[in-house]
């Protein structure tokens, strides 16, 4: 596997947590690149919503694979990266949910809430998260290709198939 470029963005609230988890995957060997769409530090208060926006663009750009969010919750930077096309985003604290949202949804995107999560345990989750792959040929490619079907299609009668 060659390794990975993973975007990091965090608002006021999770800027420590997110330069924390930004040194730790800076040192893994899976880890080619990280890319920091900020903020700095506590004293730059762009709101979550800016921040999530502009580092899920970068991942449906193809500049980054995977995507590393943090606010307070994870929430509000779930909910606005997945307004992106072709993203797929999610708030996750615990360790299953962490490797569903790869082999079964392939997300790109991870968030979570410094006010929910330790430190700690985000870093083991994100390191655990660094290993996990979708594989294409399972049972679950069919279901994530029916949300991007939806999404080239914008079609609101999709939702009332199987
Ligand atoms: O989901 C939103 C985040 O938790 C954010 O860090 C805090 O948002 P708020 O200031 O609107 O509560």
């Amino acid at each position: 596997m060659t390794g990975l470029t993973v975007a990091v963005a965090a608002d006021n609230a999770g800027v420590r947590l997110k330069n924390s988890l930004a040194e730790l995957l800076g040192g893994d060997h899976r880890v080619a690149d990280v890319l920091d769409f900020g903020v700095p530090d506590e004293a730059d208060d762009r709101a979550y919503p800016r921040l999530a926006l502009t580092a899920a663009e970068a991942i449906a750009r193809g500049e980054a694979e995977r995507g590393v969010l943090i606010c307070g919750t994870g929430i509000g930077m779930c909910i606005s990266a997945n307004k992106v096309d072709g993203v797929r985003a999610t708030v996750a604290h615990d360790s299953y949910s962490v490797e569903r949202s790869i082999k079964s949804n392939d997300c790109q995107i991870l968030t979570m809430g410094s006010r929910v999560i330790g430190p700690e345990l985000a870093k083991r989750l994100v390191t655990e998260w660094i290993g996990y792959t979708f594989d294409p040929t399972s049972a679950s490619a069919a279901k994530v290709a029916y949300i991007t079907d939806y999404e080239h299609h914008h079609s609101t009668s999709a939702a009332s198939g199987r």
